[in-house]
């Protein structure tokens, strides 16, 4: 049931946000491995975090929580981590293994992702811990722009897949330049096929942008939306909001 076949979209859901609220109180509620069963109940292919070094919102016991819970109730389910690889990342990756780990360049104090890796300049740091994850059985993605011409050392530095930095998107929406950010995007997951790279997609997608950005940008393997999933989780519940995004993934493909 929540094994994407080949040719759609996985819908992995970012629960960051119910951390966030979480923390406001010491109450443990709303609870994340809560939330993440009903996602993965109504469907979802994969839950993903991203536990920042200042614990704002996802924090050391919900990463370990919620690979129990995967492990335990939903085998084969993917479970993503997602942080700068220099700062807290691998400690997650060398203890727990997860199916993937996504390498973004955040500062400790970073608002909210911002920018993908820049090559030449980040390659040599970053081969050695692409390298290691790898070793230990994790897939790496890296968060990247969409700038086609990185997705080549992208793969020379070892990662299996490239996450587009999808902000630019979003926010180009209404714009303009709307249909030439998007055949951006295009290019750039083209770009990263070509050189045998696998494409993945994120951060501030929602209902309102998805299809469009699936039917345009081809064969993306994974989604990871979590900001405006919750959102939606506030007013639907987590299952509906699911169901919604599933809907959206496939009309892309019809
Ligand atoms: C890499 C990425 O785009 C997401 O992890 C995004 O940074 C979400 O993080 P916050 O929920 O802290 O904004
Ligand atoms: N990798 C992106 C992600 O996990 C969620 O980003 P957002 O939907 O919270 O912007």
């Amino acid at each position: 049931m929540n094994t994407a076949t080949s040719s759609r979209t996985a819908l992995s859901v970012n629960v960051n946000k119910v951390a966030l609220l979480r923390n406001t109180r010491h109450l443990g509620i709303p609870s994340v491995v809560r939330a993440a069963t009903l996602c993965l109940q109504a469907g979802a292919h994969g839950i993903t975090v991203h536990p920042r070094p200042d614990a704002r919102h996802i924090r050391t016991g919900d990463v370990h929580e919620l690979h129990a819970l995967l492990k335990q109730d939903w085998p084969g389910v993917e479970f993503n981590i997602e942080g700068n690889p220099f700062h807290n990342l691998m400690d997650f990756v060398r203890e727990l293994r997860p199916h993937q780990a996504t390498f973004v360049p955040d500062s400790e104090d970073q608002f909210t992702s911002d920018h993908g890796w820049t090559f030449p300049q980040d390659a040599e740091r970053l081969r050695p811990l692409i390298a290691e994850a790898k070793a230990l059985g994790v897939r790496v993605s890296l968060f990247m722009d969409p700038a086609p011409e990185m997705m080549a050392a992208a793969r020379a530095v070892g990662a299996d897949r490239v996450e587009l930095y999808t902000e630019g998107y979003a926010a180009s929406r209404g714009r303009p330049d709307a249909d030439a950010v998007l055949a951006r995007y295009a290019a750039a997951a083209q770009a990263a096929q070509a050189v045998g790279l696998e494409v993945n997609a994120g951060h501030d997608l929602s209902q309102e942008n998805l299809t469009d950005f699936l039917r345009a940008v081809p064969q993306v393997k994974e989604v990871s939306i979590g900001h405006a999933f919750v959102a939606d989780a506030l007013e639907a519940g987590y299952a509906a909001a699911t169901r919604a995004y599933l809907a959206c993934i496939e009309a892309a493909a019809s």
